[in-house]
């Protein structure tokens, strides 16, 4: 078992370079505006500025593994470099791949992103439940032996996502048509908990440890409607910028929930590049902001 555990690593990495997770997101239209070819050859220039950008001023970088899984192979292998070099900096890395899947082949997942020396091994992943909570078993497993973390689609930052993650549970059956007359007799509108509270509590119940391995992403886009008071885990608080939350937002959205939250910003911060100093102004910018706004 790992000396350090996630949240002891991400409270002191908070400590010294603020709460900001800033993401390194190779869109074409980036690469386009920041003069680069469509290509892992434009991508890799573009993930070089950013680490230059980045590392040693923020806590925490977040790379969006669909813009370099773009370009197969040749992708992948500046996504392996980019991870390599951040973490070896002392720059915590969350990959957001959004992996899931059956548990036997959530196992493979888990090494690919969180075994020891894998060649995409990261300090987090980012993990769907939609296979069930339970499937996940093996990433937290190998994410609590070597002081890393997860971080669960609870409540996403995109309005598609309320359909599925709002719709309401009766026992471990969702609430609706499919249920008769017998089955909802006793359940009044509105009862019932949430798909996405129940990933809360299932992420409480897996941070019992003390470890807060498993952590939650929640959007800043809204207000979650979710019940946090359990949970001290990590939250990834993505929406930030581009996607309209603001500063003021987060504050009031995790007013009861702020001691591992990670607000995430992407293309609010890359609009800057490809000029360094210019990237690296607007990241400190942000960081600056978001520790005044949740202090
Ligand atoms: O609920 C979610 C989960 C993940 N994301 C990811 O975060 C960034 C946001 O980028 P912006 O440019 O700041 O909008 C991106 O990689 C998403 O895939 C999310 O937005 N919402």
């Amino acid at each position: 078992m790992s000396q350090h555990s996630w949240g002891s690593r991400l409270r002191s990495a908070i400590a010294d370079r603020g709460r900001l997770c800033v993401g390194i997101d190779p869109h074409p239209s980036l690469l386009r505006a920041w003069g680069l070819p469509e290509t892992a050859g434009g991508v890799e220039t573009f993930a070089e500025i950013c680490v230059e950008a980045f590392v040693g001023d923020v806590a925490l970088v977040k790379p969006q593994v669909a813009f370099f899984e773009a370009y197969g192979a040749a992708g992948y292998a500046v996504l392996e470099r980019t991870i390599s070099v951040v973490r070896a900096a002392g720059t915590l890395v969350i990959a957001d791949a959004k992996r899931g899947d059956i548990g036997s082949t959530m196992a493979a997942y888990s090494q690919a992103w969180l075994g020891k020396d894998a060649p995409l091994a990261s300090d987090a992943v980012t993990v769907s439940p939609y296979l069930g909570f339970g499937a996940l078993e093996p990433a937290v497993e190998l994410a609590t032996e070597h002081g890393r973390g997860l971080f669960v689609l609870a409540r996403t930052s995109n309005p598609e996502g309320g359909q599925l993650q709002g719709a309401r549970l009766l026992g471990d059956r969702l609430l609706g048509d499919e249920l008769d007359a017998a089955d909802l007799s006793d359940v009044s509108a509105g009862e019932g908990v949430s798909v996405a509270q129940s990933i809360v509590d299932a992420a409480v119940a897996q941070n019992r440890d003390g470890r807060d391995t498993v952590g939650l992403v929640v959007g800043a886009t809204r207000g979650h409607g979710l019940d946090l008071s359990e949970f001290s885990g990590p939250i990834l608080a993505p929406g930030l910028g581009a996607q309209g939350a603001t500063v003021a937002d987060l504050a009031e959205i995790f007013c009861d929930s702020r001691e591992l939250l990670l607000p995430n910003t992407s293309r609010d911060i890359l609009r800057h590049g490809p000029s360094v100093s210019a990237l690296r102004e607007a990241a400190e910018r942000a960081r600056d902001e978001v520790e005044k706004g949740l202090a």
